[in-house]
């Protein structure tokens, strides 16, 4: 059976609600000893005494988007742009080396390998809610590392669909073996 100190109740008006704390409980041996005197079972004050500064989440380096930038609008350029990729009826069947991604770092393409894949991120650049700052140390490189850090659950695939310019080939770091010839 739960303790008391396992809900927070709330009333709004005639509307009522309680919030049950599913969050792993402390074993009361485990308590930080200072805890433990001033638990004169006052259960509100003995379990916010238990939120030690290492139980707090780490704040999220979100940025506010700017008007017109939001994930909806993102969307929507998405459906009506013609040509996200900056291809200009160039094929996207061919393969890119690390070399030409380096070469794309203009206003207009800013290229980026994630995934084995070429991005032009320029125009996700404004919609990117880390922030541009951010976005731009992806530019001319591949950033797939950096991408996962920071957060390998984004679909990107799907977000970039449109941005897609092709597959990367990193030929100087492929090795080819010679092939054995039976006779
Ligand atoms: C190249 C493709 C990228 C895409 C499509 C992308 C997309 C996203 C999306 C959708 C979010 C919001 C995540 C959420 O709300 O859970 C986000 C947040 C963020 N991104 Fe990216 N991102 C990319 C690259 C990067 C890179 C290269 C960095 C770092 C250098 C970065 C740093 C961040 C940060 C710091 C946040 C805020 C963190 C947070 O919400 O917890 N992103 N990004």
């Amino acid at each position: 059976m739960a303790s008391n100190d396992d809900f927070t109740f709330c009333q709004v008006g005639s509307l009522s609600f309680s919030v049950v704390d599913t969050s792993p409980r402390e074993k009361l041996t485990e308590l930080p000893k200072q805890a433990a005197p001033e638990d004169t079972g006052n259960s509100v004050n003995s379990s916010q005494q238990q939120k030690t500064p290492g139980r707090k989440p780490a704040p999220r380096a979100k940025v506010p988007f700017e008007k017109g930038y939001s994930q909806m609008h993102w969307l929507k350029l998405t459906q009506t742009h013609p040509d996200l990729a900056g291809l200009k009826g160039q094929s996207n069947r061919r393969l890119i080396s690390l070399n030409e991604v380096k070469q794309h770092q203009t206003e207009g393409a800013m290229w980026t390998v994630l995934k084995g894949r070429v991005y032009n991120i320029a125009p996700y650049m404004k919609f990117h809610p880390g922030g541009v700052d951010m976005l731009m140390k992806a530019v001319g490189k591949d950033c797939t590392s950096l991408f996962n850090k920071h957060h390998a659950w984004v679909n990107a695939e799907a977000l970039l669909e449109k941005c897609l310019v092709e597959q990367v080939r990193d030929f100087s770091s492929v090795k080819f073996k010679a092939p054995v010839v039976q006779q």
